[in-house]
């Protein structure tokens, strides 16, 4: 498993090695002792979580509050998404920036997204089944985010604003400024 560090400050890509034969391929999607080496970071995954989407379909920005913030490790297991996450914590010098991963089922990466990010993705393929474990449980009072066109972010989600699928619930979400007062 390749780990490599992203520009933004705890924020992680994961690459397993894949291992092709006959049958088709195997890969370790997760492995805590390798995961502790590379990042000195120890995330107890409580929630494992799937959705499937189709193409256009934009999930997110997303965070939960306070005590139940949660990091969180992505992938896509079927299909393509752009994955897109926010560093929100105000005491970090990554604060306010962007960072954005292709993450597929061809590719096998994955991202890790720590606690008090701002974490989204849209399906580019034309359907997706996305994965992701959690270290803390869902709560939904704790729930919140940042609006995904964002005019301060300017996030290039890569298809045209007709084509997306947004949830009323995300269309409601507020701005990063407000969010992050
Ligand atoms: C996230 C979540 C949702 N739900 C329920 C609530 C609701 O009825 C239904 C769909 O919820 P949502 O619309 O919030 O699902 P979704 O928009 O896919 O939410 C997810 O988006 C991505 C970007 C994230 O980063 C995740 O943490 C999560 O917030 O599933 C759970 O029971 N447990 C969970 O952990």
């Amino acid at each position: 498993m390749k780990i490599e560090k992203t520009p933004l400050k705890d924020c992680f890509v994961l690459t397993p090695n894949v291992f092709y034969d006959e049958r088709g391929a195997f890969c370790e999607t997760f492995n805590e002792a390798a995961f502790i080496k590379n990042t000195g970071i120890k995330t107890p995954f409580i929630q494992d979580n799937q959705s499937t989407s189709t193409r256009g379909v934009l999930r997110g920005l997303h965070f939960q509050k306070g005590e139940m913030a949660q990091a969180k490790l992505v992938r896509a297991i079927v299909g393509e998404v752009l994955d897109v996450v926010i560093d929100i914590r105000r005491d970090s010098p990554t604060f306010g920036k962007q960072y954005s991963i292709l993450l597929s089922g061809k590719n096998h990466k994955q991202l890790y997204v720590p606690r008090g990010f701002a974490h989204g993705f849209i399906t580019l393929s034309p359907t997706s089944t996305f994965g992701y474990k959690c270290d803390n449980y869902y709560d939904k009072s704790s729930e919140s985010g940042i609006i995904y066109n964002d005019a301060t972010l300017q996030i290039d989600w890569h298809l045209k604003e007709e084509q997306l699928i947004v949830s009323e619930k995300d269309l409601q979400l507020p701005s990063f400024e407000e969010a992050t007062a």
